[in-house]
């Protein structure tokens, strides 16, 4: 078995490369809006930095942390939270762990049998259909509910319920108190989530040799009620705010929480899931991990106020949706397919 832990990215892509563009010197050169595939993004942004510790304190502080955080979700749709109650060494320690596991040879990985646990890997974009929608990057997805079935694994493991337990509690609360602001009962993502499709995801986005022309995790937005994401020290994280976009700053004491679709339509857009997007780089590599805090199947998905945008949807329909539309165009399409006057006519069906 070969010890080779990359993926064979550049295998698979440069036929699709070559396919729509001439190789010079070596180097792929795309048509002119390949070319262009990352654009320049200037602007380095601090997001809102929500501390979440005013939550124990007295009343007043208690409602300006909400209101804070209401604003953020508001205005920006992704901020940080500091003092969220997980522990320092559970985040080093699983970033630990994603490191020895991605270390695996890509053979092993591939075979899916590294958690114990078949799907869980993914590599690149099987459906790239064009440069532009190349992801240079590899994946552990699994859902939350099977974490504690992982196989004979003594440190990653545990490391990981940790990981899980207390991040699904953090979305849980933020969730209800995004909620609250739009009159929403404090049990109704508790009810919702707790035997949900809820997923942790481990990402790895290795050093690209043509990181100007391909993205380490395409745009997109995130197909939950919002996700809670952890990316240490290594930038790369970009958003789209207003047109333009924005690199994230890290801070690796602070945990990224950002609205995804499914808030968006119980928020009537009061919320908006944010495109966002991960740049390659040709130097440096760079790990995150992801909690997508999301519903079991069957829960409808609706507008909390009224009169709604979106006509009502099941999480299945959506999710069904969406894979039907990757697999056809190679892209998610996402919400636009449920707004009751549809402004995308070209859409189709
Ligand atoms: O790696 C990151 O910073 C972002 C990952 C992400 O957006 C995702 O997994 O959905
Ligand atoms: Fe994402």
């Amino acid at each position: 078995m070969s010890m080779e832990i990359e993926p064979p990215l550049q295998v698979r892509y440069y036929a699709l490369m070559k396919e729509e563009s001439e190789s010079k010197n070596g180097r792929w050169v795309g048509e002119e809006e390949e070319r262009e595939v990352v654009e320049e993004c200037e602007e380095e942004e601090e997001l809102p930095v929500i501390d979440l510790g005013l939550l124990k304190m007295g009343n007043s502080e208690r409602e300006k942390c909400k209101s804070e955080m209401v604003e953020a979700a508001r205005n920006w749709g992704f901020f940080q939270v500091l003092n969220h109650g997980v522990p320092e060494r559970v985040l080093k320690g699983m970033m630990y762990e994603q490191e020895k596991v991605f270390n695996q040879p890509f053979a092993k990985k591939s075979l899916s049998n590294v958690l114990n646990m078949a799907g869980t890997y993914r590599w690149g974009n099987p459906v790239a259909m064009s440069p532009s929608q190349i992801s240079w990057s590899e994946a552990f997805h699994m859902a939350v509910l099977e974490v504690s079935n992982l196989g004979e694994h003594v440190t990653l493991r545990p490391t990981m319920e940790a990981v899980v337990k207390k991040f699904g509690r953090l979305a849980e609360s933020i969730a209800e108190i995004l909620g609250q602001s739009l009159g929403i009962k404090s049990s109704y993502f508790k009810e919702r989530c707790e035997k949900g499709r809820s997923s942790f995801r481990l990402n790895r986005y290795p050093p690209c040799p043509f990181a100007s022309q391909v993205y380490g995790l395409i745009p997109h937005t995130d197909s939950d009620y919002l996700t809670i994401l952890y990316q240490a020290q290594v930038s790369g994280l970009q958003l789209m705010k207003d047109g333009k976009w924005f690199s994230v700053k890290p801070n690796p004491k602070a945990l990224l929480v950002n609205i995804g679709d499914l808030f968006q339509v119980v928020s009537n857009d009061a919320f908006r899931s944010l495109k966002h997007r991960v740049v390659a780089s040709e130097a440096v590599e760079r790990f995150s991990f992801a909690y997508f805090y999301s519903p079991s199947d069957d829960v409808m998905i609706e507008s909390y106020t009224k009169p709604s945008i979106y006509r009502q949807f099941s999480y299945k329909e959506y999710r069904q949706q969406i894979e039907k539309d990757v697999e056809k165009t190679g892209n998610k399409v996402g919400l636009p397919r449920f707004l009751l006057h549809n402004m995308l006519p070209h859409l189709g069906q």
